[in-house]
């Protein structure tokens, strides 16, 4: 860990002080996974993939959580669910919150990013459609251990533009998902504007922007590969739930 232990104290004492969100500090964001902070995902952001699975075009943000447990980090499989027999690939731009804010102006998010990610939005999508047949939350299906795979912390300053990179995946060495973040329906500024409007957001916080079409099954001993241009990748091997 790189933070300090007096930034640790200044973090503890402000909670223990009732305050919601915690005194701004400089923490290193290097290893944000390790905090324990919120994973905000942002579905249906892409006309394609919003169509490919026969739902509407949004006219507001489709938000969902998974937990902090949901992380998973290169060397390590992601894992099938016991319950499902459809686990699909989501790539997606992820966006590391570096400043706490509330109602935060449009004009000012880009203020309060402290670099991205890489991630995987895992889906069992099989589970997902019950759920959504039986109007129940989508949580078995999103917020299962393993079901964010993400990479290193990509610096701020190595994307210049967030609403213009190329974000891919291929498995097993076939390309199934190539799309820009230009596409995007609510743009990253939008995204973070009305995220803060109704949830608090934190340093080291992560919200995942939404994935293109070309989402798709993998199976056990497949081997993910995704990218954002040529700045980051990262790979993972899938395997079943013992
Ligand atoms: O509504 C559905 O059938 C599926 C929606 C998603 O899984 C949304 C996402 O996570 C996304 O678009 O990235
Ligand atoms: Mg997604």
């Amino acid at each position: 860990m790189q933070e300090t232990i007096q930034e640790t104290i200044q973090e503890t004492s402000a909670l223990t002080q009732g305050q919601l969100l915690p005194m701004a500090s400089s923490r290193n964001l290097n290893r944000f996974w390790e905090w324990g902070r919120k994973i905000i995902c942002v579905g249906r952001n892409y006309a394609e993939h919003a169509k490919e699975l026969k739902n509407a075009v949004p006219t507001e943000p489709v938000l969902f959580l998974k937990p902090p447990s949901a992380y998973v980090r290169e060397g390590s499989p992601v894992l099938i669910p016991y319950y499902s027999n459809n686990l699909h690939h989501e790539v997606e731009l992820g966006v590391v919150i570096g400043k706490p804010g509330k109602n935060i102006e449009q004009s000012r998010a880009m203020e309060h990013v402290g670099g991205y990610a890489l991630c995987l939005d895992m889906t069992a999508r099989d589970t997902q459609d019950k759920c959504k047949n039986k109007g129940l939350p989508w949580t078995l299906a999103k917020a299962f251990d393993t079901s964010c795979p993400i990479s290193d912390l990509v610096p701020k300053e190595q994307i210049r533009d967030p609403g213009d990179v190329k974000i891919w995946l291929k498995v097993n060495g076939s390309l199934r998902q190539e799309g820009s973040t230009s596409s995007m329906i609510f743009p990253v500024p939008f995204l973070i504007s009305y995220i803060s409007k109704i949830i608090s957001l934190e340093e080291g916080d992560l919200i995942l922007t939404g994935t293109p079409a070309g989402v798709a099954s993998v199976q056990e001993h497949d081997e993910m590969l995704a990218g954002i241009d040529h700045i980051i990748s990262m790979k993972f091997k899938v395997e079943k739930q013992s």
